[in-house]
């Protein structure tokens, strides 16, 4: 059984963060771990509160697993302070796992900010390096390339920046935003188009989590990457397509449908 770590914060309601990420692993029959840097207090409307896990607890979470469980995939997401940017640098540079999809989050889906706004440079400089992928969304990749992504042509040339300064593959994810459902992948050499079906509904809470954690998983049963990116976008537009309508504001998606889909309850 393949092994997957995700390395990010905790979502109370199980909708994002490491709940989402650990969902998606199991969906894929991946065996999944977690090491937390931040709790959130959130739901599907709101973010209330989070308090971040000292950087001797991340650090030692992560000798934890790989002392006795080698991940053959790492997923990041929430990282909210310089602090706990550090603390995983740290720890990816002593364990040196060979690939980790990173998820730059900022914000969660509500618009409330889950990243300290002078983290961004150590985030540029430290994290996004260490990267074999990195799926920022429009406003993500807006802070980090440094430009503003209004069509297509934007969305490639700010994953093609992304690229130049860190030399790792960017996917760009449109999500509901303005250029609706396409996400753009540039690999080095050439750009990638997903396209999918545009879902007119609000249940999408953690759809960025469940994404990357869905090519993470992908990746590690050594997908290439084109085809890990394809098989989690559709993943995650039957995830959305079929969400319990949960919550008072943007509901999470259903991770299990594929598996659920012919049982009755
Ligand atoms: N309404 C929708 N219909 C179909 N696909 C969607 C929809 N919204 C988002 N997606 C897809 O979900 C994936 C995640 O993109 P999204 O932009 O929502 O990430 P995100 O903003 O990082 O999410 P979050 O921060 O809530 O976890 C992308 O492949 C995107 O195209
Ligand atoms: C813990 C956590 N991570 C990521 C997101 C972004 O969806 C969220 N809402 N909460």
């Amino acid at each position: 059984m393949k092994k997957a770590l995700t390395i990010a914060g905790s979502d109370c309601t199980g909708g994002a963060g490491i709940q989402a990420d650990l969902k998606t692993f199991s969906a894929h029959g991946i065996f999944g771990m977690s090491v937390i840097t931040s709790v959130v207090a959130e739901n599907t409307a709101r973010v209330i509160s989070y308090e971040n896990i000292s950087s001797n607890v991340i650090k030692q979470q992560v000798d934890a697993v790989f002392e006795d469980i080698i991940p053959d995939v790492v997923k990041i997401g929430m990282l909210s302070s310089i602090e706990t940017m550090t603390a995983v640098k740290e720890s990816l540079q002593k364990w040196a796992p060979t690939l980790v999809v990173l998820d730059p989050v900022m914000f969660a889906k509500n618009g409330n900010s889950l990243m300290a706004s002078d983290a961004i440079d150590t985030l540029i400089s430290e994290i996004l390096p260490l990267s074999t992928l990195i799926t920022p969304n429009i406003s993500e990749a807006e802070k980090i390339a440094e430009m503003k992504i209004t069509n297509v042509n934007d969305m490639k040339c700010a994953a093609k920046k992304i690229y130049q300064f860190t030399e790792v593959p960017t996917i760009i994810k449109g999500g509901y935003r303005i250029i609706k459902v396409t996400d753009i992948l540039f690999d080095g050499n050439n750009f990638y188009e997903f396209s999918g079906e545009n879902i007119d509904t609000k249940n999408t809470h953690g759809t960025g989590c469940t994404f990357s954690s869905a090519i993470a998983s992908n990746l590690a049963v050594e997908k290439p990457l084109e085809d890990a990116v394809r098989d989690a976008k559709n993943y995650v537009t039957t995830a959305i397509k079929h969400a319990p309508s949960l919550g008072k504001g943007n509901g999470p998606t259903h991770h299990f449908y594929e598996l659920y889909k012919n049982r009755i309850f």
